[in-house]
């Protein structure tokens, strides 16, 4: 079995004194690919930015090792992305070589090149000019998978990456994944389908707020386990404050 890369011990994750994610504990392990499921509100998005470290645990911690940001390739939610900043698809995709250029070293001719050859792998050849506020829902996702392609991480964390999405791209998009776990990339996606998950992705961590499940998909995702989550987030109290230590008292 392979080393542990990345492991939440006890984790609770809070916006406002309010937990999203409650004493989670596990370990991701180094090439695996694992989708993260639950229901609406599970906590999903909320632990990918605390594992990348976009938010910092009220309690507990996430231990990356060595690893550091920008080891981390990111694919937020589409939701959050403005595209109507006004920024042509080359330059979206050779966002991704920052790690290698510094983020004001200016773009080489090397990345220009990976940058196309990048749009080639994901269909996109010759869109290097378009402005990225002219593209289809797929082929802006597409885009974006270039742009991971480019910045070449070991740890790849996806939020929802087909949602809105055309079958023919997720296709294409989920081979790029599967690629990508071959290589011996560690691969996390939080995911809704759970045909999808039960056919590609060998494990699972299934939340709501708390543990419901984490192994292998054939087990957590059992109905009795799909169950147990809805109940769970159905009977989550969302004003429930976390269970944080009290501030000392001064004096
Ligand atoms: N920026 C925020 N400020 C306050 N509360 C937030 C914020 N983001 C998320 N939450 C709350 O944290 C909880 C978990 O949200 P999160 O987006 O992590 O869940 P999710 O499992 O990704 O949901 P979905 O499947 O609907 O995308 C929800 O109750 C949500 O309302």
């Amino acid at each position: 079995m392979s080393a542990p890369l990345i492991r939440l011990n006890d984790v609770t994750i809070t916006y406002e004194r309010h937990p999203a994610v409650h004493h989670l504990s596990g370990i991701f392990r180094k090439g695996s690919l694992t989708a993260i499921a639950g229901p609406n509100g599970a906590g999903k998005s909320t632990l990918l930015k605390a594992i990348i470290g976009e938010l910092k645990p009220a309690t507990g911690s996430i231990d990356r090792g060595s690893f550091q940001r920008t080891d981390f390739g990111y694919l937020p939610q589409a939701a959050e992305i403005n595209r109507r900043f006004p920024i042509s698809v080359a330059d979206t995709v050779m966002m991704g070589a920052w790690k290698n250029s510094g983020a004001f070293g200016g773009f080489s001719q090397d990345d220009m090149r990976q940058a196309r050859q990048a749009l080639a792998a994901v269909g996109l050849a010759g869109f290097e000019r378009r402005h990225i506020g002219s593209l289809s829902a797929g082929q802006f996702q597409r885009v974006l998978f270039a742009r991971l392609l480019l910045q070449d991480a070991r740890i790849i964390l996806l939020d929802e990456p087909f949602t809105a999405i055309d079958q023919r791209t997720t296709r294409d998009l989920l081979d790029i994944i599967l690629r990508w776990h071959g290589d011996g990339r560690t691969v996390i996606a939080v995911l809704h389908d759970f045909d999808q998950v039960r056919s590609h992705f060998p494990e699972t961590l299934l939340i709501a707020r708390e543990l419901v499940g984490w192994g292998r998909t054939d087990e957590v995702m059992s109905a009795a386990n799909l169950i147990r989550a809805r109940a769970m987030a159905e009977s989550w109290d969302e004003d429930a404050e976390a269970c944080l230590p009290e501030p000392e008292a001064v004096g």
